[in-house]
Protein backbone atom coordinates (compact mmCIF):
# COMPACT_ATOMS: atom_id res chain seq x y z
CA UNK A 1 0.00 0.00 0.00
CA UNK A 2 1.87 3.27 -1.00
CA UNK A 3 1.84 6.21 1.69
CA UNK A 4 -0.93 7.89 -0.18
CA UNK A 5 -3.34 5.05 0.41
CA UNK A 6 -5.88 4.37 2.86
CA UNK A 7 -7.87 1.40 3.82
CA UNK A 8 -10.93 3.94 5.21
CA UNK A 9 -13.57 6.24 3.29
CA UNK A 10 -13.15 9.93 4.75
CA UNK A 11 -14.31 13.19 3.93
CA UNK A 12 -12.16 16.28 4.66
CA UNK A 13 -13.42 19.85 4.29
CA UNK A 14 -10.31 22.27 3.44
CA UNK A 15 -12.18 25.77 2.86
CA UNK A 16 -15.59 27.12 2.73
CA UNK A 17 -16.36 30.39 1.05
CA UNK A 18 -20.29 31.21 1.49
CA UNK A 19 -21.83 27.98 1.37
CA UNK A 20 -19.58 26.59 -1.22
CA UNK A 21 -17.18 23.94 0.07
CA UNK A 22 -13.68 22.85 -1.19
CA UNK A 23 -11.84 19.43 0.19
CA UNK A 24 -11.40 15.84 -0.44
CA UNK A 25 -12.82 12.31 -0.12
CA UNK A 26 -9.70 9.68 0.51
CA UNK A 27 -10.76 6.25 -0.62
CA UNK A 28 -8.90 3.11 -0.72
CA UNK A 29 -8.67 3.63 -4.69
CA UNK A 30 -7.48 7.03 -4.52
CA UNK A 31 -8.52 10.34 -3.53
CA UNK A 32 -11.53 12.75 -5.13
CA UNK A 33 -11.26 16.27 -5.16
CA UNK A 34 -14.29 18.28 -4.49
CA UNK A 35 -16.09 19.89 -5.74
CA UNK A 36 -16.24 17.11 -8.11
CA UNK A 37 -17.93 16.25 -11.72
CA UNK A 38 -17.95 12.31 -12.25
CA UNK A 39 -18.33 11.40 -15.95
CA UNK A 40 -20.82 8.89 -16.79
CA UNK A 41 -19.68 5.52 -17.47
CA UNK A 42 -23.10 3.72 -18.35
CA UNK A 43 -22.50 0.47 -19.28
CA UNK A 44 -18.78 0.12 -18.09
CA UNK A 45 -17.37 2.66 -20.51
CA UNK A 46 -17.77 6.31 -20.86
CA UNK A 47 -18.82 6.07 -23.92
CA UNK A 48 -15.90 7.33 -26.97
CA UNK A 49 -13.38 7.40 -24.45
CA UNK A 50 -10.78 5.20 -23.17
CA UNK A 51 -10.65 4.92 -19.40
CA UNK A 52 -6.53 6.33 -19.99
CA UNK A 53 -8.33 9.92 -21.96
CA UNK A 54 -11.14 9.88 -19.18
CA UNK A 55 -8.61 10.23 -16.63
CA UNK A 56 -6.47 12.56 -18.68
CA UNK A 57 -9.80 15.35 -18.47
CA UNK A 58 -9.08 15.11 -14.76
CA UNK A 59 -11.94 12.45 -12.93
CA UNK A 60 -10.96 11.66 -9.97
CA UNK A 61 -14.14 9.08 -9.85
CA UNK A 62 -16.59 7.86 -12.53
CA UNK A 63 -20.44 6.51 -12.49
CA UNK A 64 -21.31 2.65 -13.28
CA UNK A 65 -24.93 1.41 -13.44
CA UNK A 66 -26.51 -1.21 -11.40
CA UNK A 67 -29.59 -1.53 -13.83
CA UNK A 68 -27.69 -1.82 -17.05
CA UNK A 69 -24.62 -4.09 -15.77
CA UNK A 70 -27.39 -6.32 -13.85
CA UNK A 71 -29.29 -6.86 -17.67
CA UNK A 72 -25.94 -7.51 -19.63
CA UNK A 73 -23.09 -8.84 -18.79
CA UNK A 74 -24.62 -9.24 -15.31
CA UNK A 75 -22.97 -8.44 -12.09
CA UNK A 76 -22.23 -12.07 -11.36
CA UNK A 77 -19.95 -12.20 -14.76
CA UNK A 78 -17.98 -9.31 -14.05
CA UNK A 79 -17.42 -10.13 -9.75
CA UNK A 80 -16.20 -13.66 -11.88
CA UNK A 81 -13.91 -11.37 -13.97
CA UNK A 82 -12.56 -8.98 -10.84
CA UNK A 83 -15.37 -6.96 -10.66
CA UNK A 84 -16.01 -3.63 -12.65
CA UNK A 85 -12.76 -1.39 -11.95
CA UNK A 86 -10.97 -4.68 -13.67
CA UNK A 87 -13.42 -5.25 -16.54
CA UNK A 88 -13.04 -1.24 -17.35
CA UNK A 89 -9.54 -0.95 -16.77
CA UNK A 90 -10.65 2.12 -14.65
CA UNK A 91 -8.67 1.41 -10.98
CA UNK A 92 -9.79 4.59 -9.54
CA UNK A 93 -12.79 5.16 -7.35
CA UNK A 94 -16.47 4.31 -8.99
CA UNK A 95 -19.66 5.04 -7.64
CA UNK A 96 -22.86 3.28 -8.91
CA UNK A 97 -26.18 4.45 -9.13
CA UNK A 98 -28.67 1.94 -7.19
CA UNK A 99 -30.78 1.15 -10.52
CA UNK A 100 -34.13 2.33 -9.33
CA UNK A 101 -33.77 5.60 -11.21
CA UNK A 102 -33.01 3.85 -14.29
CA UNK A 103 -35.65 1.25 -13.98
CA UNK A 104 -38.38 3.94 -14.25
CA UNK A 105 -37.21 5.60 -16.86
CA UNK A 106 -35.61 2.69 -18.91
CA UNK A 107 -37.37 -0.76 -18.29
CA UNK A 108 -41.04 -1.38 -19.94
CA UNK A 109 -43.57 -3.61 -17.92
CA UNK A 110 -42.54 -2.03 -14.06
CA UNK A 111 -44.44 -2.96 -11.29
CA UNK A 112 -43.47 -1.21 -8.16
CA UNK A 113 -44.75 -3.03 -4.07
CA UNK A 114 -42.90 -2.58 -0.72
CA UNK A 115 -40.73 -5.32 -1.51
CA UNK A 116 -38.78 -3.36 -4.98
CA UNK A 117 -39.65 -3.46 -8.35
CA UNK A 118 -40.30 -6.38 -10.81
CA UNK A 119 -39.42 -5.17 -14.92
CA UNK A 120 -38.50 -6.02 -18.13
CA UNK A 121 -35.02 -5.44 -19.56
CA UNK A 122 -35.39 -2.89 -22.00
CA UNK A 123 -32.35 -5.35 -23.93
CA UNK A 124 -34.50 -8.34 -24.37
CA UNK A 125 -37.62 -8.51 -22.52
CA UNK A 126 -36.32 -10.88 -19.59
CA UNK A 127 -38.30 -10.05 -16.14
CA UNK A 128 -36.05 -8.76 -13.68
CA UNK A 129 -36.08 -7.70 -9.88
CA UNK A 130 -34.88 -5.02 -8.30
CA UNK A 131 -34.50 -4.57 -4.06
CA UNK A 132 -32.87 -2.83 -1.26
CA UNK A 133 -31.49 -6.32 -0.77
CA UNK A 134 -30.84 -7.31 -4.91
CA UNK A 135 -28.94 -3.51 -5.38
CA UNK A 136 -26.48 -3.85 -3.09
CA UNK A 137 -26.02 -7.60 -3.75
CA UNK A 138 -25.41 -6.09 -7.45
CA UNK A 139 -23.21 -3.25 -6.51
CA UNK A 140 -21.08 -5.09 -4.33
CA UNK A 141 -20.82 -7.69 -6.69
CA UNK A 142 -19.40 -4.89 -9.20
CA UNK A 143 -16.67 -3.62 -6.43
CA UNK A 144 -18.05 0.23 -6.24
CA UNK A 145 -16.48 1.92 -3.90
CA UNK A 146 -19.91 4.61 -3.56
CA UNK A 147 -23.05 2.25 -3.30
CA UNK A 148 -25.95 4.19 -3.34
CA UNK A 149 -29.25 3.64 -1.59
CA UNK A 150 -31.93 1.79 -3.23
CA UNK A 151 -34.34 4.73 -3.80
CA UNK A 152 -37.69 5.86 -5.80
CA UNK A 153 -37.60 8.89 -7.39
CA UNK A 154 -41.14 9.64 -8.67
CA UNK A 155 -41.76 10.73 -12.26
CA UNK A 156 -43.62 14.48 -12.34
CA UNK A 157 -46.16 16.15 -12.25
CA UNK A 158 -46.71 14.60 -8.63
CA UNK A 159 -48.90 15.51 -6.73
CA UNK A 160 -47.48 16.57 -2.63
CA UNK A 161 -49.60 13.42 -1.40
CA UNK A 162 -47.89 10.89 -3.98
CA UNK A 163 -43.96 12.68 -3.13
CA UNK A 164 -44.43 11.99 0.59
CA UNK A 165 -45.65 8.48 -0.05
CA UNK A 166 -42.70 8.00 -2.10
CA UNK A 167 -40.72 9.72 -0.34
CA UNK A 168 -41.62 7.17 2.35
CA UNK A 169 -41.38 4.20 0.84
CA UNK A 170 -37.59 5.37 0.10
CA UNK A 171 -36.91 5.41 3.54
CA UNK A 172 -37.82 2.11 4.09
CA UNK A 173 -36.13 1.52 1.03
CA UNK A 174 -32.80 3.33 2.87
CA UNK A 175 -32.87 1.44 5.86
CA UNK A 176 -33.05 -1.99 4.47
CA UNK A 177 -30.18 -0.92 1.93
CA UNK A 178 -28.35 -0.21 5.16
CA UNK A 179 -29.01 -3.41 6.90
CA UNK A 180 -28.06 -5.19 3.62
CA UNK A 181 -24.96 -2.86 3.37
CA UNK A 182 -23.15 -4.37 6.39
CA UNK A 183 -19.99 -3.48 7.75
CA UNK A 184 -17.84 -2.80 4.62
CA UNK A 185 -14.64 -0.39 5.51
CA UNK A 186 -13.24 1.19 2.79
CA UNK A 187 -16.43 1.24 1.03
CA UNK A 188 -19.54 3.92 1.36
CA UNK A 189 -23.19 3.76 1.75
CA UNK A 190 -24.73 7.16 0.34
CA UNK A 191 -28.35 8.10 1.72
CA UNK A 192 -30.46 9.86 -0.99
CA UNK A 193 -32.48 12.77 0.33
CA UNK A 194 -36.28 12.69 -1.79
CA UNK A 195 -39.43 15.12 -0.73
CA UNK A 196 -39.62 16.48 -4.56
CA UNK A 197 -39.70 20.69 -4.18
CA UNK A 198 -41.56 20.69 -0.71
CA UNK A 199 -39.59 22.08 2.72
CA UNK A 200 -40.97 19.58 5.18
CA UNK A 201 -41.17 16.75 2.95
CA UNK A 202 -37.38 17.44 2.09
CA UNK A 203 -36.83 17.65 5.88
CA UNK A 204 -38.73 14.92 7.23
CA UNK A 205 -36.03 12.92 4.64
CA UNK A 206 -33.21 14.21 5.92
CA UNK A 207 -34.03 13.22 9.42
CA UNK A 208 -34.85 9.68 8.41
CA UNK A 209 -31.55 9.25 6.69
CA UNK A 210 -29.85 11.51 9.76
CA UNK A 211 -31.05 8.97 11.98
CA UNK A 212 -30.24 5.78 9.96
CA UNK A 213 -26.68 7.60 9.24
CA UNK A 214 -25.00 7.19 6.07
CA UNK A 215 -21.24 8.05 4.67
CA UNK A 216 -22.68 10.91 2.37
CA UNK A 217 -25.95 11.75 1.23
CA UNK A 218 -27.45 12.46 -2.33
CA UNK A 219 -30.09 15.24 -2.94
CA UNK A 220 -31.95 13.06 -4.98
CA UNK A 221 -35.58 13.53 -6.96
CA UNK A 222 -34.06 16.77 -8.67
CA UNK A 223 -32.88 17.45 -12.65
CA UNK A 224 -36.28 15.87 -13.44
CA UNK A 225 -38.26 18.59 -15.29
CA UNK A 226 -38.81 20.84 -12.69
CA UNK A 227 -36.13 23.98 -13.81
CA UNK A 228 -33.08 25.65 -13.12
CA UNK A 229 -35.33 27.93 -10.72
CA UNK A 230 -36.92 25.37 -8.75
CA UNK A 231 -33.90 23.05 -8.61
CA UNK A 232 -31.90 26.35 -7.11
CA UNK A 233 -35.38 26.93 -4.18
CA UNK A 234 -34.54 23.37 -3.04
CA UNK A 235 -31.01 23.67 -3.27
CA UNK A 236 -31.50 27.15 -1.05
CA UNK A 237 -32.36 25.20 1.70
CA UNK A 238 -31.85 20.92 1.31
CA UNK A 239 -28.29 21.07 1.50
CA UNK A 240 -28.23 22.15 4.52
CA UNK A 241 -30.43 19.60 6.20
CA UNK A 242 -27.83 17.03 5.75
CA UNK A 243 -24.65 16.60 7.78
CA UNK A 244 -22.18 19.51 6.96
CA UNK A 245 -19.36 16.81 7.57
CA UNK A 246 -20.38 14.35 5.17
CA UNK A 247 -20.05 14.77 0.92
CA UNK A 248 -23.05 16.42 -0.55
CA UNK A 249 -24.06 14.79 -3.70
CA UNK A 250 -26.48 16.15 -6.50
CA UNK A 251 -27.82 13.46 -8.91
CA UNK A 252 -27.88 13.89 -12.56
CA UNK A 253 -27.01 17.48 -12.95
CA UNK A 254 -26.15 18.85 -15.28
CA UNK A 255 -25.18 21.97 -17.44
CA UNK A 256 -22.24 24.36 -16.26
CA UNK A 257 -24.97 26.89 -14.63
CA UNK A 258 -26.45 24.34 -13.26
CA UNK A 259 -23.15 23.08 -11.51
CA UNK A 260 -22.02 26.41 -10.56
CA UNK A 261 -25.23 27.32 -9.19
CA UNK A 262 -25.05 23.71 -7.30
CA UNK A 263 -21.80 24.37 -6.00
CA UNK A 264 -22.44 27.94 -4.55
CA UNK A 265 -25.61 26.11 -2.74
CA UNK A 266 -23.16 23.88 -0.89
CA UNK A 267 -23.16 20.33 -2.99
CA UNK A 268 -19.78 18.36 -3.42
CA UNK A 269 -20.57 16.24 -6.19
CA UNK A 270 -22.42 16.09 -9.17
CA UNK A 271 -22.99 13.39 -12.42
CA UNK A 272 -24.50 14.11 -15.76
CA UNK A 273 -24.32 12.55 -19.10
CA UNK A 274 -24.66 16.08 -20.71
CA UNK A 275 -20.61 16.52 -21.53
CA UNK A 276 -20.82 12.80 -22.87
CA UNK A 277 -23.53 12.56 -24.63
CA UNK A 278 -23.26 16.10 -26.19
CA UNK A 279 -20.46 15.29 -27.65
CA UNK A 280 -21.85 12.30 -29.81
CA UNK A 281 -24.22 14.76 -30.95
CA UNK A 282 -21.45 17.63 -32.26
CA UNK A 283 -22.45 19.63 -29.69
CA UNK A 284 -19.55 21.75 -27.70
CA UNK A 285 -19.44 23.38 -24.17
CA UNK A 286 -17.03 25.96 -23.80
CA UNK A 287 -16.69 28.88 -21.30
CA UNK A 288 -18.52 31.05 -23.48
CA UNK A 289 -21.48 28.86 -23.67
CA UNK A 290 -22.85 25.85 -26.08
CA UNK A 291 -21.37 25.17 -29.53
CA UNK A 292 -23.83 23.25 -32.95
CA UNK A 293 -20.23 22.04 -34.53
CA UNK A 294 -23.01 20.80 -37.21
CA UNK A 295 -23.66 24.44 -38.15
CA UNK A 296 -22.42 25.70 -41.10
CA UNK A 297 -20.76 28.65 -40.27
CA UNK A 298 -17.90 26.51 -39.09
CA UNK A 299 -16.82 24.60 -42.45
CA UNK A 300 -14.54 27.24 -43.22
CA UNK A 301 -13.21 28.59 -39.91
CA UNK A 302 -9.40 27.43 -39.45
CA UNK A 303 -9.62 28.13 -35.28
CA UNK A 304 -9.94 25.49 -32.29
CA UNK A 305 -13.19 25.00 -30.59
CA UNK A 306 -12.09 27.55 -27.83
CA UNK A 307 -8.55 28.88 -28.27
CA UNK A 308 -7.91 28.93 -24.46
CA UNK A 309 -8.82 25.27 -23.74
CA UNK A 310 -5.99 23.11 -23.36
CA UNK A 311 -7.48 19.68 -24.64
CA UNK A 312 -6.42 17.43 -27.62
CA UNK A 313 -9.26 18.56 -29.72
CA UNK A 314 -8.50 22.04 -28.93
CA UNK A 315 -4.99 22.01 -29.48
CA UNK A 316 -4.69 20.41 -33.29
CA UNK A 317 -8.11 20.52 -34.69
CA UNK A 318 -9.82 23.27 -36.34
CA UNK A 319 -13.70 23.97 -36.47
CA UNK A 320 -13.83 23.01 -40.02
CA UNK A 321 -12.50 19.94 -39.00
CA UNK A 322 -14.90 19.23 -36.72
CA UNK A 323 -17.87 20.03 -38.76
CA UNK A 324 -16.58 17.95 -41.61
CA UNK A 325 -16.80 14.69 -39.42
CA UNK A 326 -19.83 15.11 -38.10
CA UNK A 327 -21.18 16.02 -41.58
CA UNK A 328 -19.75 12.52 -42.12
CA UNK A 329 -20.87 10.75 -39.32
CA UNK A 330 -16.94 10.16 -38.64
CA UNK A 331 -16.23 7.98 -35.04
CA UNK A 332 -13.92 10.76 -34.48
CA UNK A 333 -15.69 13.42 -33.80
CA UNK A 334 -17.70 12.25 -31.00
CA UNK A 335 -14.63 10.93 -29.60
CA UNK A 336 -12.55 14.66 -29.98
CA UNK A 337 -15.69 16.83 -29.15
CA UNK A 338 -16.86 14.00 -26.23
CA UNK A 339 -12.96 14.67 -24.69
CA UNK A 340 -12.93 18.37 -25.08
CA UNK A 341 -16.49 18.61 -22.90
CA UNK A 342 -15.67 16.62 -20.77
CA UNK A 343 -11.91 17.98 -20.19
CA UNK A 344 -14.54 21.54 -20.09
CA UNK A 345 -15.85 20.30 -17.08
CA UNK A 346 -13.03 19.47 -14.84
CA UNK A 347 -11.12 22.54 -15.69
CA UNK A 348 -14.67 24.12 -14.54
CA UNK A 349 -14.32 22.05 -11.13
CA UNK A 350 -11.06 22.91 -11.01
CA UNK A 351 -11.45 26.44 -11.40
CA UNK A 352 -14.19 26.73 -8.62
CA UNK A 353 -11.83 24.56 -5.79
CA UNK A 354 -8.87 27.39 -6.51
CA UNK A 355 -11.74 30.02 -6.07
CA UNK A 356 -13.11 28.30 -2.84
CA UNK A 357 -9.92 27.48 -1.25
CA UNK A 358 -8.83 31.44 -2.02
CA UNK A 359 -11.94 32.75 -0.82
CA UNK A 360 -13.05 34.22 -4.04
CA UNK A 361 -15.71 32.62 -5.39
CA UNK A 362 -18.04 35.34 -5.83
CA UNK A 363 -15.36 37.10 -8.15
CA UNK A 364 -14.97 33.87 -9.82
CA UNK A 365 -18.96 33.16 -10.31
CA UNK A 366 -19.69 36.85 -11.57
CA UNK A 367 -16.92 36.03 -14.28
CA UNK A 368 -18.05 32.78 -14.99
CA UNK A 369 -21.52 34.01 -15.94
CA UNK A 370 -20.79 36.52 -17.88
CA UNK A 371 -18.74 35.17 -19.89
CA UNK A 372 -20.82 31.61 -19.86
CA UNK A 373 -24.09 34.08 -20.78
CA UNK A 374 -21.85 36.21 -23.81
CA UNK A 375 -22.45 33.22 -26.58
CA UNK A 376 -19.73 34.86 -28.51
CA UNK A 377 -18.02 31.89 -29.57
C1 LIG B 1 -30.79 13.55 -14.96
N1 LIG B 1 -31.53 13.86 -13.78
C2 LIG B 1 -31.51 13.00 -12.74
N2 LIG B 1 -30.76 11.88 -12.69
C3 LIG B 1 -31.06 11.30 -11.50
C4 LIG B 1 -30.60 10.09 -10.97
C5 LIG B 1 -29.56 9.28 -11.74
C6 LIG B 1 -28.19 9.93 -11.56
N3 LIG B 1 -27.27 9.49 -12.62
C7 LIG B 1 -26.91 8.08 -12.54
C8 LIG B 1 -26.24 7.62 -13.83
C9 LIG B 1 -27.19 7.75 -15.03
C10 LIG B 1 -26.59 7.16 -16.28
C11 LIG B 1 -26.11 5.74 -16.08
C12 LIG B 1 -25.16 5.64 -14.91
C13 LIG B 1 -25.79 6.18 -13.63
C14 LIG B 1 -31.13 9.68 -9.71
N4 LIG B 1 -30.72 8.49 -9.18
C15 LIG B 1 -31.28 8.06 -8.03
N5 LIG B 1 -30.92 6.89 -7.50
N6 LIG B 1 -32.22 8.79 -7.35
C16 LIG B 1 -32.65 10.00 -7.80
O1 LIG B 1 -33.50 10.65 -7.16
C17 LIG B 1 -32.10 10.48 -9.05
C18 LIG B 1 -32.51 11.71 -9.59
C19 LIG B 1 -32.00 12.10 -10.83
N7 LIG B 1 -32.26 13.17 -11.62
ZN1 LIG C 1 -10.94 21.81 -25.81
Amino acid sequence: MTQSQTQRFSFSLEATDGKARSGRISTPRGEIRTPAFMPVGTAATVKAMMPESVAATGADILLGNTYHLMLRPTAERIAALGGLHKFMNWDKPILTDSGGFQVMSLAGLRKLSEEGVRFASHVDGSKHMLSPERSMEIQKLLGSDIVMAFDECPALPATEAEVAKSMQLSMRWAQRSRDAFGDRPGHALFGIQQGGVTQDLRAQSAEALRAIEFDGYAVGGLAVGEGQEAMFGVLDYAPDMLPVQKPRYLMGVGKPDDIVGAVKRGIDMMDCVLPSRSGRTAQGWTRRGQVNLRNARHQDDPRPLDADCTCPCCAKYSRAYLHHVFRAKEMIGGMLLTWHNLHYFQELMAGMRAAIASGTFDTWEAAFQIEFASGDI
